[in-house]
């Protein structure tokens, strides 16, 4: 209700004066105690001119430290400073009388003299109490402890510019209108924070248990996206003591959608995690650029039905977890004669034997990749052949000073004494020189025979070479699959390409042999649209992370990358992830009821059954409507005027879905012919912006975005009414808030017929 007519308007117009006036003096306090310690590192700056002193480094560091966090604290004030809060809760502790006012926002402030919180954070314990808890008993965790108590009031707040507009108490049945109004307002071109909106269902995964996997399915609009970026500033900010934001990392589809998500990462203050894709961070590990095939350009082929059955065998085989063993089996294959198989000897004497050295190799060292084993080995190669190399000298010069002696007191004839004594002193010394010669190609020669590979050439290999794929993958494919598979490669490699399903591998290589840097290594890593991922991408991502903790979100609805990307979680679960919690979201905030009613009718077409079909958020507006065309710039101007019209009622986020890239660029060019003014762009999958009027984007690649309006524009590549084309008309359906419009071709209108 309006905030005036509400009975305790006084007060909170009170207590929101309160705030605004605390938060100005701590920033003025804030600001004042940045410029103390500005002076002080200038001052030790200059100290460390003239003082070489260890202490005033130190000071430097130390106030560099300070300024810092008084830094961030003035940034997360600030940012607060026009609206301070949203909601408010009334909670008695169990066995106490006092009742706790609680006022939450985006981040926490306390009074300095007292410590009594003017400002709850969302992230904290008791917040929790505000998204989950209805009126009456409830509880929430703190520190490992259950704590109990009366929520008697849950008050919820709309404060624009410090003027507190709306005052909403929810009871019982009150439903929630904030939400409903936060999902009225129209799409802009970013995904943004919902705090004061989370639901229950998703606060649940948010604050679900940190040290175990997570798997989320969740249906198309339910916010996986959103709450992943929510739960990284949970994460961050119960952890914040110990933990650095940047051994977070989260993967996302492309960099289209690392950009789509780039306003709200600083917004909820975790803008420091790695936000990379599969691809940058397997090359990233490496150290490699490498040219891959990206899994949208392979989903085109699909679509345009080239050479599909091969396409489809190879990248699932590539991504299945026979393949992952056949890895570990060669990689065994490969390092078998990586140690030689001869002593290594100087002369006659054995400097290390060829049984000590596969000793270290495959028993003592094994807790290194082998490369590392190798490296190590080198070290102490080195080190034996220099004591080896004196004792065995000492070895030879003992016996010619023997026989030196021997000449010297056993020959009488002076002469011929002193020709022998001479004789073995010059070979002693020549002798001695030659095994110093000798032995100083010892370490070269085992250093020339250390293999040269790295993980590309030694996958490539695999891969290509007949003899190798016979050899090792006997046990996992026939003649005719091997057949299949090394000329697919071969083709690949002429044409100086890789599968996207070749980064997993080439990636498990480098990390089982030569190991990974610290620096890709995380304690944490969130994967969104999970249902794109193989079982051999999540396994070697797990060891090449050194983690387990992941946060997996993903919507089998909208695998359109099944062929090659899993089919259901339970596999997930089964084998790579046995401790994970599942949890489902079923809650659809994005589109309308009448937009959510076409697709999941599109849905229930699909073969399978078992789908979760999404229940959207009760919201309403016009029905989608499909339009069969004969003539396509007849339909294209047509869809301009409709977007001039819908402008004019405050929608502001327009796109064009087309089934596939092609289609896409004749409607750009149309549109460019018909209305050279509309802004329109194509979009790329490599695109970082998309800041138009109206943006065009093929069916694929609008995956995780949305847009206040969509029209889907097919010409002659109907949607038909295949698993895959089911799929990606779901996504295209489920990108739009508010409208949905169709256009088809009347003689192609495949799976149209079916749904409108
Ligand atoms: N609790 C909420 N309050 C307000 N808005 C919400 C809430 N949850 C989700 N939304 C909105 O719903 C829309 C969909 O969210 P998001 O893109 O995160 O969903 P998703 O599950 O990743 O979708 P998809 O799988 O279809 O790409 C976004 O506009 C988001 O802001």
């Amino acid at each position: 209700m309006d905030a005036r007519e509400h009975q305790d308007f006084k007060k909170e117009k009170e207590r929101l004066e309160f705030t605004k006036n605390y938060i100005e003096i701590v920033l003025e306090a804030a600001e004042k105690s940045k410029s103390d310690y500005q002076g002080n590192i200038k001052q030790a700056l200059v100290d460390l001119d003239y003082l070489d002193s260890s202490l005033s480094y130190v000071n430097v560091l130390a106030n560099a430290n300070m300024l810092q966090t008084t830094e961030k604290d003035l940034r997360n004030l600030r940012s607060i400073q026009n609206r301070p809060y949203f909601a408010r809760i009334d909670f008695t502790p169990k066995d106490q009388s006092q009742e706790e006012k609680l006022y939450i926002g985006k981040t926490s402030l306390y009074k300095k003299d007292t410590r009594e919180p003017v400002i709850v954070d969302w992230r904290s314990p008791i917040a929790n109490v505000y998204y989950e808890g209805q009126l009456g008993d409830v509880s929430y965790e703190a520190n490992g402890e259950t704590l109990e108590g009366e929520l008697s009031l849950k008050r919820q707040y709309v404060i624009e510019d410090n003027q507190l507009e709306e005052i909403r108490d929810i009871d019982l049945t009150a439903r929630d209108q904030i939400l409903q109004e936060s999902l009225t307002t129209s799409a802009s071109n970013r995904l943004k924070e919902i705090v004061s909106t989370i639901q229950a269902e998703q606060n649940r995964i948010i604050r679900a248990d940190m040290d175990k996997p997570l798997i989320v399915q969740g249906v198309a609009g339910s916010g996986k996206t959103t709450i992943a970026l929510h739960r990284m500033a949970y994460f961050i900010y119960t952890y914040a003591e110990n933990f650095d934001p940047q051994q977070l990392m989260i993967l996302a589809p492309n960099r289209l959608f690392l950009d789509y998500i780039s306003d709200v990462l600083p917004e909820l203050g975790v803008d420091q995690v790695t936000q990379t894709t599969f691809t940058d961070y397997v090359q990233g590990a490496l150290g490699q650029s490498l040219n891959f095939i990206s899994k949208d350009q392979k989903l085109i082929q699909l679509i345009e039905n080239e050479e599909s059955r091969e396409l489809q065998w190879v990248s699932h085989f590539k991504g299945s977890l026979d393949f992952y063993h056949l890895l570990t089996e060669y990689m065994e294959y490969l390092i078998q004669d990586w140690i030689p198989s001869e002593d290594m000897k100087l002369e006659r004497y054995t400097v290390f034997s060829a049984k000590k050295m596969k000793q270290l190799f495959f028993e003592e060292y094994t807790y290194l990749p082998p490369f590392k084993r190798l490296e190590k080995l080198k070290e102490m190669v080195k080190k034996q052949v220099k004591s080896k190399t004196t004792e065995i000298i000492e070895k030879v010069e003992e016996v010619y000073d023997r026989q030196i002696d021997k000449a010297r007191y056993g020959i009488r004839d002076e002469e011929k004494r002193s020709q022998k004594t001479v004789a073995l002193w010059d070979r002693k010394e020549a002798h001695v020189k030659k095994l110093e010669k000798e032995a100083k190609k010892l370490v070269p020669t085992f250093v020339r025979k250390m293999p040269k590979g790295d993980a590309f050439l030694y996958y490539q290999r695999l891969i290509t070479q007949p003899k190798v794929v016979q050899q090792v993958a006997k046990n996992y494919l026939n003649k005719e699959e091997q057949k299949v598979f090394l000329e697919w490669n071969k083709q690949n490699k002429q044409e100086g390409k890789l599968d996207l399903e070749d980064a997993a591998p080439i990636l498990y290589i480098q990390q089982a042999i030569y190991g990974i840097e610290k620096k890709w290594m995380f304690k944490n890593v969130f994967i969104d649209e999970a249902q794109d991922y193989s079982l051999f991408e999540f396994e070697v991502l797990k060891k090449a992370c050194g983690t387990s903790l992941f946060t997996i979100l993903g919507d089998l609805s909208q695998g359109i990358h099944s062929y090659r990307g899993i089919n259901n979680w339970e596999d997930v679960t089964e084998y790579i992830f046995p401790k994970a919690t599942y949890l489902t979201l079923k809650q659809s905030y994005r589109s309308t009821v009448e937009i959510m009613e076409v697709a999941n009718k599109l849905m229930q077409l699909q073969p399978y059954k078992g789908m979760i079909l999404a229940e959207p958020v009760v919201r309403h507006d016009k029905a989608p409507e499909a339009m069969a065309y004969s003539d396509s710039k007849g339909a294209i101007t047509k869809i301009i005027q409709q977007i001039h019209e819908m402008k004019g009622e405050n929608y502001q986020s327009f796109a064009i879905i087309g089934k596939t890239t092609e289609d896409c660029e004749r409607i750009y060019r149309s549109i460019e012919e018909l209305d050279p003014k509309l802004e329109a762009a194509l979009l790329k999958e490599d695109e970082e912006n998309y800041h138009h009027d109206v943006v065009i984007v093929p069916s694929y690649l609008s995956k995780g975005l949305e847009f206040d309006v969509v029209f889907i524009m097919t010409m002659d590549k109907a949607f038909e009414e295949t698993e895959l084309d089911i799929k990606l008309l779901y996504v295209a359906m489920t990108r739009g808030l508010h409208r949905l419009n169709v256009y088809y071709d009347q003689m192609y209108p495949g799976i149209m017929k079916k749904i409108f």
